[in-house]
């Protein structure tokens, strides 16, 4: 991974602006900052501003873990496109099959398990096709994932779940997921490239299927291993990847 600041990622964003690919980012962690309460989670407004003049030049989509309608009143700007649910909400798609059993066998076992999970301090963000189990206010994180591990294994083989930020997510098994809902945002947007920045594991899976004419732009350098080809060094340097673009369209004349 090199830096989206280097000679290189400057060829990249110069190539981006040039095809007026298909702006796409994550939401906690990439467009807002990381806070200890998900309720308070928001674009800063100079971000948005940012955001809001690409809009004239971009097609933007916002591909967040969180659910669509969460989403909205945090966004400070109205993308052309919002896709929720880790990839499986906003697409026109209907819940994947199974769907009802499974949040049925995860309730009833996070119900079983309350008191323990209650205890560590671990508390539910229902987001209807996805459930994210958080941590990040327990006082002992080891002792939080160990509760979630007791209450969620053996795991329903309709779900998968996954770690993030402090959390565990747990989706559909058969759910899409954000990589494939860029494609799918590629394919309705009739774009020649994409841009996309994201910061978390659930990320990976755009880096994966990532295409030569793809800029994947990585939040961070140490918390996983990412298969994106640029990094910024935080969620601070974000606003300065959209200002180089709004400067870029500005000398290119898009
Ligand atoms: O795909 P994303 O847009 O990055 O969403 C991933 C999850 O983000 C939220 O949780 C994370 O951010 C919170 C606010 O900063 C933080 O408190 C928490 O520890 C993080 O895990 C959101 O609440 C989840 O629903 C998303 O899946």
């Amino acid at each position: 991974m090199r830096s989206i600041f280097s000679p290189e990622g400057a060829v990249a964003l110069r190539r981006t602006v040039e095809t007026q690919a298909l702006l796409v980012f994550d939401f906690d962690g990439t467009l807002a900052p990381i806070v200890d309460d998900p309720a308070d989670a928001f674009t800063p407004t100079a971000t948005a501003g940012l955001l809001l003049h690409l809009l004239g030049h971009f097609k933007i989509a916002v591909v967040s873990g969180r659910s669509t309608q969460d989403l909205a009143p945090r966004l400070g700007f109205s993308p052309t496109f919002v896709v929720g649910n880790h990839g499986a909400e906003g697409l026109g798609d209907a819940p994947s099959a199974g769907h009802l059993e499974a949040a049925a066998w995860l309730m009833a076992r996070l119900a079983a398990h309350q008191p323990e999970l209650d205890a560590a301090g671990v508390t539910l963000e229902d987001k209807r096709q996805s459930w994210t189990l958080h941590y990040r206010q327990a006082a002992d994180h080891s002792r939080a994932r160990q509760a979630i591990q007791r209450a969620i294994e053996p795991l329903d083989e309709r779900l998968h779940a996954f770690g993030g930020k402090c959390c565990v997510n747990l989706v559909l098994a058969s759910a899409s997921t954000k990589g494939d809902a860029v494609e799918a945002l590629v394919a309705q947007a009739g774009a020649s490239g994409v841009l996309f920045m994201g910061d978390d594991v659930t990320d990976e899976s755009v880096y994966r299927m990532s295409r030569p004419s793809w800029l994947t732009i990585h939040v961070g350098r140490t918390e996983h291993v990412t298969g994106a080809s640029f990094y910024v060094d935080t969620q601070r340097d974000v606003a300065s990847v959209l200002r180089r673009l709004v400067d870029l369209t500005h000398t290119l004349g898009h």
